[in-house]
Parts: structure tokens; sequence; C-alpha cells
């Protein structure tokens, strides 16, 4: 992580914990929008902005399904670091089809963050957000990038989507919510655990979350409502890692996916739709998940499991 704007090379994958072993995420330092108005002058325009993912992970997934829904591909660049994060973190080498940083040169992340910030202290997660006109970093936290690619980018954007439509609001941030706190979150709450009860409190979490989707979807198409809104970007990036990753590295394997007829139909409906099946690059997300040391120490990759959906 950096500390001081200083990159430090005792580089931990596992993230902090509670005193109970509970995982703690980090919380997001750069947290600007985008606007006409706004006050640190970073105003919507093609071609100003970067997006950097790792198809490893689900937050940044969140924010590259986001992108190509709303028809933004022209006016916003996307570049990919690595699947596996090296011991200076996220890598720009090419490795398995991802990008060089031809933007701004860097050979790693955090090289990003400490040109952004030279006294940045934490981890440097992807997203990342980049303006190159004021070469800094806009934001990155991905909840925020969902919605600034949503509404700050609609004057350039390509299709008529709305994934947080007024009406939806509320039942879109109660849902989201719930999602977060104990699937999205809650199984890297399971697979990080440093306790055998906050992996158990983890673990049920995450397949009473599941069950309940399950019934939710019964007699609905999308989680938040009658249309496909931002909750269903949400799901979906946990919902395709979970056999690929999840269900094995992070011990979720209380019950396959394949239990949940209708979260199974769900995730279907969602891989149907370019915008989502691009964002998962399988070999990545395995490569990725399997590389961390603290999990996986032999860094061996499973060969399955086979699914038919991917
Ligand atoms: N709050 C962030 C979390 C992003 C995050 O945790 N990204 C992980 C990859 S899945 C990361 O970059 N980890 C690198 C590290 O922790 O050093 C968001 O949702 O945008």
């Amino acid at each position: 992580m950096l500390i001081n704007g200083q990159w430090v090379e005792k580089w931990q994958p596992v993230q902090a914990s509670d005193d109970e072993g509970r995982f703690i995420r980090q919380t997001s330092g750069f947290r600007h929008r985008i606007g006409v108005e706004s006050p640190e002058g970073f105003t919507p325009e093609a071609g100003r902005y970067v997006l950097y993912v790792a198809y490893i992970c689900p937050w940044a997934c969140r924010t590259l399904i986001a992108l190509r829904l709303k028809g933004l591909e022209h006016a916003i660049d996307v570049r990919v670091v690595d699947p596996r994060l090296t011991d200076q973190g996220w890598a720009f080498s090419g490795e398995l089809g991802t990008d060089r940083d031809d933007i701004n040169g860097a050979s790693h992340m955090h090289e990003l963050y400490s040109r952004a910030d030279p006294t940045y202290t934490g981890r440097a997660t992807v997203p990342v957000l980049w303006d190159r006109s004021r070469n800094t970093i806009v934001n990155n936290e991905s909840a925020d990038i969902l919605q600034i690619l949503n509404r700050d980018f609609d004057a350039l954007a390509r299709n008529d989507v709305d994934l947080r439509p007024a009406a939806l609001i509320d039942a879109i941030d109660a849902t989201n919510a719930r999602l977060y706190a104990d699937f999205n979150n809650g199984v890297y709450q399971a697979g990080f655990a440093t306790t055998q009860a906050a992996y158990d409190e983890a673990v049920r979490q995450v397949f009473d979350c599941l069950a309940w989707m399950d019934a939710r979807l019964k007699g609905s198409q999308w989680l938040a409502g009658e249309r496909l809104t931002e909750t269903d970007i949400r799901a979906f990036v946990t919902l395709v890692r979970f056999d690929l990753a999840y269900y094995g590295l992070f011990k979720c394997n209380l019950r396959p996916l394949s239990a949940y007829p209708n979260v199974m139909a769900y995730l279907r409906r969602l891989l149907a739709l370019p915008a989502f099946t691009s964002s998962v690059q399988a070999d990545h997300i395995k490569a990725g998940y399997y590389s961390i040391k603290a999990l996986n120490p032999t860094g061996i990759v499973p060969a399955g499991p086979l699914l038919d959906y991917l």
C-alpha cells in the first residue's frame, strides 16, 4: 500500500480485520463528481477521462458494465490492469491481453495514486476514474462512479438508459444496502475471515441473501423493480464470480448456485446482454483470485469448474 505517497513493499493482500476477525474494507479516498458546475472543474467532455479497471474485480466491473450499458465507450477510455496483484499492487504488463498504460506511462496503479496525491496513504485500488486534463483521480469509489456514468455523462451517452430512475431510488438503495452487506462484501467477509465465528457469520449471511434473492426473483425479472437498474449490475458481478472463485477459494460452499433456480435464470438473463457478458473474463477471475497467496499459498489455479453458462 502507499504510505504518505511512498509504496511500502511489505504489501499484504489480506485486508484489515476487527477484534473478532471480521474483514474490514478500506473506504475510498477520491470522491469527486463530474458536472458542468463542478467546483474542481471536472466537466463532462469526450476523450478527457479514463476508467482503469481489472476484470478480476467485481467493483471495477460494475463500472465497466454501466459504461457499456450507457453507450459511453466512445467518450471514456478504458484501461485494464493485470489480473494478479503483485507485491507492488496492480500492474500493467500486458499479461492475458491486458493493457500497458499508454496514457500515463505507469507500470503500477499506485503511481497514479501518488501522482494524484503525493501524500496519499491507502491501498491503490481499482476502479479509478482518471482525468487526463488535470492529471488526477476524480473518483475511486465504484458506487459513485456508477452514478457518475449514469447521470453526469448523460449528454454524451449514446443509449437512453437510466440505471437509477427517480421512481425506484428507494427500492434501489434498500436493495443495494442488503446486497452490499450480505453478498457483495459478504463473500469477502467469508473469504478473509480470520476466525471461525467471523466466517460462520459471513457465510450464513451470504446464503440467506441468495435465498432472499431467489424468492424475490420468483415473480420479477429484476431485483429492484420491473426494469434493469444499477442493483442488477451490483448483484451480477458477485453472482458471476460465485462458482469461479467464491465457492472454492472463499469457502462459500454451503450450496451450489444451481440450488437457486430463479437466481440462475436471472444470471443467464443478464449474461445474454452484451454489456454484461463482455465484462466477464473467466481466466482473469480465476488467475486473480487464486493468486491471493494468503488464501492459496501454492498459487495453483483449479481446472474447473466447467460451467454451461459461461
Ligand atoms: N470501495 C472500492 C473498493 C474497490 C476494491 O476493493 N478493489 C480491489 C479489487 S477487487 C482492489 O483494488 N484491491 C487492491 C488492494 O486492496 O490493494 C470500490 O467499490 O470502488
